[in-house]
């Protein structure tokens, strides 16, 4: 198909990924379809034609700069709350060419037998600053909170009609030095079919990203410097 997953843009089919190899995990039961920025490298981006979806293309770009403004200000937000300038994470040039991908997931209901074990989504953290995820209401989404303890925990995480669910990503929690933490989070499967809508704001590549000032101390020196 010509839409394949290439440079992160386009299709992935059902048990193509595996979010967590750590696990004897046949592959994650989801397909998905991955976005990319669309001011900077849209030329990457891959588009089912208008004669099959028409006015796809417009309603994805339209969501995507609706949720890159939303995500934006959040984290004008995150930076108040670490006793930053609101604009910080601009003036570092974490937003510079902003690298927003948006990714659009379908978790089947009915899954193909198999004798391992099948998750929606195995676990993991995302790798950016923040996620922002729309789903459909249905039930699957589980996180942890205390991700280094044995045995973990998981709880569902209930749904608000109208409202996104916010994880922070693996980047936050190096740049604030463990202050905010990463959210483990997997999908599990519920025997009925689920779609969601992820929004992943990375920082820019050329971002250097070190320890902020407001987050560490002597008591709590740097832990990824
Ligand atoms: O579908 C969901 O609720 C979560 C998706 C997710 O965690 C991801 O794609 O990184
Ligand atoms: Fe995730």
């Amino acid at each position: 198909m010509k839409v394949v997953r290439k440079e992160h843009r386009g299709y992935t089919p059902l048990y193509a990924e595996n979010l967590d190899p750590s696990s004897s995990n046949k592959g994650d039961s989801k397909e998905s379809f991955y976005v990319g920025p669309l001011a900077f490298e849209d030329h990457l981006n891959q588009w089912p034609s208008e004669e099959i979806l028409p006015s796809w293309r417009s309603t994805m770009e339209s969501y995507h700069e609706k949720v890159l403004s939303a995500g934006t200000k959040l984290i004008s937000l995150l930076a108040l709350a670490l006793r930053l300038d609101e604009d910080f994470f601009e003036k570092v040039g974490a937003l510079d060419a902003p690298m927003g991908f948006l990714r659009l997931l379908h978790y089947p209901g009915e899954l193909e037998p198999s004798g391992k074990e099948i998750y929606g989504a195995s676990a993991h953290s995302d790798y950016g600053m923040i996620t922002l995820l729309a789903t459909d209401g249905v039930q699957g989404l589980q996180v942890c909170r205390e991700k280094s303890k044995q045995p973990q925990v998981w709880e569902d995480v209930p749904s608000l009609h109208g409202a996104f669910i916010v994880n922070i990503g693996d980047m936050m929690e190096r740049w604030t030095n463990c202050l905010f933490r990463s959210t483990l989070h997997r999908v599990m499967p519920t025997g009925q079919e689920r779609y969601s809508v992820a929004f992943f704001l990375d920082p820019n590549r050329d971002c250097l990203v070190e320890c902020l000032a407001s987050c560490c101390s002597e008591s709590s020196p740097p832990r990824y410097d």
